[in-house]
């Protein structure tokens, strides 16, 4: 299907699906009011035609037809608002739910990291609410096609000479539409500044950042940054605003001469006895009509073009989302692990970027252990734990699961497989039960095993001193929410990662940085006794990083990452008997406790 077909049917089918029977009844409407003006400046003309050469049938036909199409339009006034205010907001409704449904239903993580399909999306959420106003430009649009062919017609039938009116009419149209091109150009040109801006904005007024805000002075520096990239955006929004309404003063001027030339040429015709009194009036009547109609769609044609362009862009997003769905990845995920996981020469680099961040990595890890990553800021832990969720394919060499391969597997039933809590975890501002819960949706409302993963992840205090418990509502944007330390908010999302009981895959990806050494080390202690009854069961592997030697000596398995490469590998003992960079930073940090 060409693209503008496919983008007009999306329009369409999607205006229509939100609010099938409001979408019908409104068009018979809209096309019923589109006819009427037009009808009854048809019936003057008759009207005043048989008045002048003494008609009565003429003249009743007139009469019907002006009584007629005023009884259409109270109908279809009174009617239509309401009816089209409904699908309007079903129509708003539907697109944010659809675009919800596109953008999570992408797998991978990808499309955040790239910036041009960064900027994209934003464009898309951010002129989601235009494609929302589709079902009204539809409707409007239908209605301006029914409106058009019948002046057409009207104006045909007294000279076909009088369609050149029209036709200017079709000038001042793709004027405007020039003129809104070009603005929307400048919209898009500018969208890295006003990304940018947005993003600064927040920044200085998070009470997050406040605090360094505040401490290094900051505050002055992002005004100043946030006023000159906004000073940049409205100078080439307002050049493109300027050059439109030049444009558009003159072809207007052109559109007006023109007609009053049509009319004298009208009735001088009349005057002639080439064209009759009914002639005069419709031409006369149809000329504020034609003014009108050219003057609405020039206007209008700005928000044909918005829809247009939003569901274009609501079209690329979802073939975007079609080539990123990773569709091919059709095997289903294991149940246990029998053999372990294994990277085979695994490189990676960030989508968009050529430095590769890990390269090289040949690991086997069994089932049943638990690994520890080790390595310096940036060695590429946390990249390789996303790889293993799979949220980014390796760029290079393969993930194997018992030996099958994990690009083959597919994503949403290898994550159901999967448990996980990071450093950067997310404060979910729900109540308590519902922060630990959603880490297992299926078992979310179990008080047992909510209660029982608040247990393994240290959080029992954390729950005892909130006022309603596991029914407190947690986060400062609510009236009652109760906020926590960073410490507490972390034993929570500890609670989330340790929902799942038996995961074939539990990535820790330093969820206890906030905790202080005791503590991590008591978790894990603990943690450790039951991983391994489940590991026993399942073959589930743990993957943990932690730049805390106390816990990581306690893994079965450390893999030393030094810039995007596996330096050494083996237990504990093993490392310190080599010697190598594990012994030297094991050393190190033993030192800095005694
Ligand atoms: N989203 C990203 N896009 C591009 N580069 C990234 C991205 N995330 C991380 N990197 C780069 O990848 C490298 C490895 O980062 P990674 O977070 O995996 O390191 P790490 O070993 O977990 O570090 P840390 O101990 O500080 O958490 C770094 O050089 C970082 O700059």
């Amino acid at each position: 299907m060409p693209k503008s077909v496919r983008i007009l049917w999306l329009w369409i089918t999607t205006s229509f699906r939100a609010a099938p029977w409001l979408m019908t009844i409104s068009t018979v409407l809209v096309a019923a009011r589109a006819i009427t003006a037009p009808a009854q400046t048809y019936g003057v003309s008759r009207l005043v035609q048989g008045i002048a050469s003494e008609q009565s049938g003429t003249i009743a036909l007139g009469v019907a037809i002006i009584v007629g199409g005023l009884a259409v339009s109270f109908l279809a006034d009174g009617l239509g608002t309401p009816l089209q205010d409904t699908a309007q907001e079903r129509m708003a409704g539907r697109v944010h739910a659809d675009l919800l449904d596109v953008t999570t239903g992408i797998p991978g993580l990808s499309h955040h990291e790239r910036p041009d399909v960064a900027d994209r999306l934003e464009l898309v959420r951010e002129r989601a609410w235009r494609m929302g106003v589709g079902a009204e430009v539809l409707l409007w649009a239908f209605a301006t096609v029914t409106n058009t062919v019948t002046v057409l017609t009207l104006l045909g039938s007294v000279h076909p000479v009088l369609l050149v009116l029209p036709l200017l009419g079709g000038v001042r149209i793709w004027s405007a539409y020039l003129s809104s091109t070009r603005q929307q150009k400048a919209w898009e040109d500018s969208m890295p500044q006003e990304r940018l801006v947005e993003r600064l904005i927040e920044v200085a007024k998070d009470p997050r950042t406040g605090l360094e805000v505040r401490v290094f002075g900051l505050g002055k520096v992002l005004l100043d940054k946030i006023f000159a990239l906004q000073t940049e955006r409205f100078e080439r929004r307002v050049a493109a605003a300027r050059w439109g309404g030049k444009v558009d003063g003159a072809v207007r001027l052109v559109f007006g001469l023109a007609y009053a030339a049509a009319i004298v040429w009208v009735v001088a015709r009349a005057r002639n006895g080439y064209a009759s009194a009914g002639d005069v009036v419709l031409v006369l009547l149809l000329a504020p009509q034609v003014d009108q109609m050219t003057g609405g769609i020039a206007q209008n044609v700005y928000w044909v073009g918005e829809v247009v362009r939003s569901f274009s862009r609501y079209d690329w997003l979802r073939e975007y989302a079609k080539q990123n769905a990773w569709r091919s990845s059709r095997t289903p995920a294991p149940v246990r692990i029998s053999d372990g996981i294994e990277l085979r020469d695994v490189g990676f680099s960030y989508p968009g970027s050529e430095s590769a961040v890990l390269s090289g990595i040949d690991l086997k890890v069994p089932a049943g252990t638990a690994v520890a990553l080790v390595g310096e800021n940036g060695a590429g832990k946390t990249t390789l734990v996303k790889l293993l969720a799979r949220m980014y394919d390796p760029t290079s060499g393969r993930i194997l699961v018992d030996g099958e391969d994990l690009a083959t597997i597919q994503p949403d039933a290898w994550r159901s497989q999967l448990s996980a809590g990071f450093q950067d975890f997310v404060k979910f501002e729900f109540t308590a039960r519902e922060v630990v819960g959603i880490g297992d949706l299926e078992r979310a409302g179990d008080e047992d095993a909510v209660l029982a993963a608040v247990a393994r992840g240290d959080a029992e205090s954390v729950v005892a001193g909130l006022p309603r418990g596991l029914d407190s509502q947690l986060g400062k944007k609510f009236t009652d929410g109760v906020e926590l330390s960073g410490g507490q908010w972390q034993r929570l999302a500890l609670a989330r990662a340790f929902m799942r009981e038996r995961p074939l895959l539990l990535l820790l990806d330093e969820p206890t940085a906030a905790l202080d050494p005791e503590a991590e080390h008591r978790l894990y202690e603990q943690y450790a006794e039951a991983a391994k009854i489940a590991a026993a069961e399942t073959g589930g592997i743990t993957v943990l990083v932690s730049h805390r030697f106390s816990t990581v000596r306690m893994a079965d398995l450390i893999v030393v990452m030094h810039r995007g490469r596996v330096e050494e590998f083996g237990t504990h003992e093993d490392l310190l008997t080599a010697g190598g960079r594990y012994a030297e930073l094991f050393e190190l940090q033993a030192r800095a406790y005694r």
